[in-house]
């Protein structure tokens, strides 16, 4: 669709109204068009007079006898317009429209809306909307009537003025991206129609056949795009096809004093697979809290060493980077790689000389956060690139340190499952492996909601673990407002919790502390020597410490359920029984059902699902965060089915044509270059 032309040539829309509906973000008749009716009103089922039943909300048709204008006092004025039909005679009444006379003739016919009420004898219709009835087609009465999410200074009546002149100004520009055969074999509506029937739907049947095929339309480009970004860095330039031996990860293995799970060897053949091949892997582990996915990561850099080159692993947080790079240390120290952290605390000469031994080759692996991109850091030769925790990251950002080398092969950690139908949207342009297992031996973490009341009790619970040698996390109430208010009420909370227990150390940790203090507490409490961690939500992802068994979350009802998931994830790491409390003195339904499912269920992919259905992806997480478009029309936790249908479709056509260059994909190619253009350039 060429449908760029400003709004100004749309009648009504003036400089003001430009402004206006800028902050909606139209700028366009293609913006205008999609802009798509929130609701919709029947208001197609005319009425005779002598039908009209009182005290409901009816539509008839029927012509002026008499108009008349009431001022029964200052700042009141009544229209009073008499009609008639051949079955009798009413009274219409509109409060306050000066304009209106001027714009109603007698012996005019008219369509009006409104409540039905039955005074001196007459029937009365306090009209809400109305139209005169000329060639024109009617907008606002008289059939399926849209309307329009909108913001103050326009009112529904403008919104569908304008979306008719739009739709019939364009009506020769719409450029299908489907062909005649696909819209066949696919049953969807031709654009022009849809956007027809979405806007003034002959009938619900058909508005819900036009949301269907924008949802697939939408749903479709973006898959292409996401497609064509993976497959172009895939064929157009070769990767690194790492050598076939695997003597380190293999000895890696055996030192482990764990057999690995099913999974992680389904999973270590997928990578073994994809970093042999030439082309560079850009693979996506999808892992439950605590599946194990660190090994994992090992493994491929193993690899990667072996072969000569160098490994990088970015995590999200300090906190995060300084437990791998620990882990991998151990692991890595006794085969003879060497590893190092480029922490946010070296100063800038000790910065620099780590990056000069890592250009030197002298680092095998380098561990760190976003530092990791930043532009003076320099590899000798970069073969594997694993990032933990994508979700924090952006489509860029994952370039940026892939610029870091010739193509390096890529691994995605992330250890919040997410619903297939939104990893195929955040993460479309990556092959996806499932770690759906968890080591044997590991219990499920016991779930309970308590109120305040309980605190007592928690109190004498809590005692009796730590006497048992057990270590815990206390999460305080997340202040989203303010950062500062967080790290006060996190600071209250562990003084309470000192006096509470006098004998045993607590420590407390946030996300406005120096680096160096948070490593410190972490490592305390990883070492036994901390045993109640209270902490903002800094501890949310990864932290791997298998002596805690205990968990409390205050305030519980402030997290959504993934997010519970993960905090919950943090204990259960070790044979022993673990516990979560969530303390939450809500009685809002909603909340309490979330809650409920939560004790209900260990399965992060099944809670995953269920947090999508209950909040919208848009609170699940950002996607604008992901460099993705938002939807318009599609929606993720409705429309799942729509999503597999057009991403099975999209596979399909790229297979015959990678780059869409057959003629009759013009504007298919088009729209998906725009749309990729958009994406890169976040
Ligand atoms: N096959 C296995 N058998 C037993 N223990 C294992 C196995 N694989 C990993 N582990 C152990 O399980 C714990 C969790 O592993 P890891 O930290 O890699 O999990 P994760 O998937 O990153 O979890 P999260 O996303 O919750 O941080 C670690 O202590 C690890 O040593």
């Amino acid at each position: 669709m060429e449908t760029k032309s400003p709004l100004q040539y749309l009648k009504g829309v003036g400089p003001r109204r430009v402004k206006i509906l800028a902050k909606l973000g139209i700028e366009t008749e293609e913006d205008l068009l999609y802009h798509l009716p929130r609701r919709y009103e029947d208001r197609s089922n005319l009425k005779t007079i002598s039908q009209l039943r009182v005290g409901e909300t009816e539509t008839t048709i029927a012509y002026i006898r008499r108009i008349e204008e009431l001022n029964p006092r200052k700042g009141l004025l009544i229209t009073k317009v008499y009609i008639q039909d051949n079955t009798g005679s009413a009274i219409a009444l509109w409060y306050n429209q000066s304009y209106l006379k001027k714009q109603l003739a007698l012996g005019a016919q008219l369509i009006i809306t409104g409540k039905v009420d039955y005074r001196f004898g007459q029937k009365e219709i306090a009209v809400n909307e109305y139209e005169l009835v000329s060639g024109k087609t009617s907008l606002h009465t008289g059939r399926i009537v849209p309307f329009y999410p909108s913001t103050e200074g326009l009112n529904q009546r403008f919104w569908r003025e304008i979306q008719h002149q739009a739709l019939a100004r364009n009506a020769e520009e719409f450029r299908e991206i489907f062909t005649p055969e696909e819209l066949q074999q696919l049953d969807l509506l031709p654009v022009k129609e849809a956007l027809r029937e979405i806007h003034f739907p002959s009938s619900y049947t058909q508005m819900e056949k036009a949301r269907y095929r924008l949802v697939f339309e939408e749903f479709y480009l973006l898959q292409l795009a996401l497609l064509v970004l993976r497959g172009n860095s895939q064929k157009s330039a070769k990767g690194i096809a790492h050598q076939k031996e695997n003597k380190l990860p293999e000895r890696f293995v055996q030192n482990l004093p764990f057999p690995l799970t099913g999974a992680q060897r389904r999973v270590l053949a997928e990578i073994n697979g994809d970093m042999e091949s030439s082309y560079p892997m850009q693979r996506l582990i999808q892992g439950d809290v605590g599946s194990g996915k660190t090994v994992i990561a090992a493994w491929g850099l193993l690899k990667a060493v072996e072969g000569g080159y160098q490994g990088a692993l970015m995590a999200p947080t300090e906190i995060l980077a300084q437990q791998h790079y620990h882990t991998l240390t151990g692991w890595f120290a006794p085969l003879g790689v060497k590893t190092a952290l480029l922490k946010g605390s070296l100063n800038r000469r000790e910065k620099d000389l780590l990056i000069e031994r890592v250009m030197n080759r002298e680092i095998d692996v380098l561990v760190g956060t976003h530092a990791l991109i930043q532009e003076n850091v320099e590899f000798a030769d970069l073969g594997l690139v694993v990032i933990d925790e994508q979700h924090r990251f952006g489509v860029k950002q994952r370039s940026l340190l892939e610029e870091k080398g010739q193509q390096p092969d890529v691994l995605v950690m992330s250890a919040t499952p997410i619903p297939r139908t939104l990893a195929l949207t955040v993460y479309g342009d990556l092959d996806i492996s499932l770690l759906d297992e968890l080591p044997p031996g590991r219990k499920p973490v016991e779930t309970y909601c308590i109120r305040e009341e309980s605190r007592g009790k928690l109190k004498m619970f809590l005692a009796k673990q730590l006497s048992l040698g057990s270590q815990a996390y206390i999460v305080c109430p997340l202040v989203e407002e303010s950062e500062t208010l967080d790290i006060k009420n996190a600071t209250t909370l562990a003084e309470n919790i000192k006096r509470e227990f006098p004998s045993y150390n607590i420590g407390l940790l946030h996300g406005q502390m120096k680096a160096k203090e948070k490593e410190k507490i972490m490592q305390d409490f990883q070492h036994g020597r901390v045993h109640i961690l209270v902490s903002t939500t800094v501890i949310e992802v990864g932290v791997n410490v298998p002596n805690a068994t205990v968990m409390i979350v205050e305030d519980a009802e402030r997290f959504g359920l993934a997010q519970l998931h993960q905090l919950r994830g943090r204990v259960g790491r070790g044979n022993a029984q673990s516990y979560c409390i969530l303390i939450s003195s809500s009685r809002n339904p909603a909340v309490l059902e979330r809650l409920r499912i939560l004790s209900k269920t260990q399965d992060g992919f099944k809670l995953a699902e269920e947090d999508l259905k209950l909040r919208g992806p848009g609170e699940f997480f950002g996607m604008r965060q992901h460099g993705l478009p938002e939807f318009k029309v599609g929606d993720l936790a409705r429309d799942g089915e729509i999503l597999l249908r057009a991403r099975h479709m999209a596979l399909k056509v790229l297979q015959k044509d990678p780059y869409l260059r057959e003629l009759s994909y013009k504007n298919l190619h088009d729209k998906v270059w725009s749309l990729i253009k958009k994406m890169v350039k976040y």
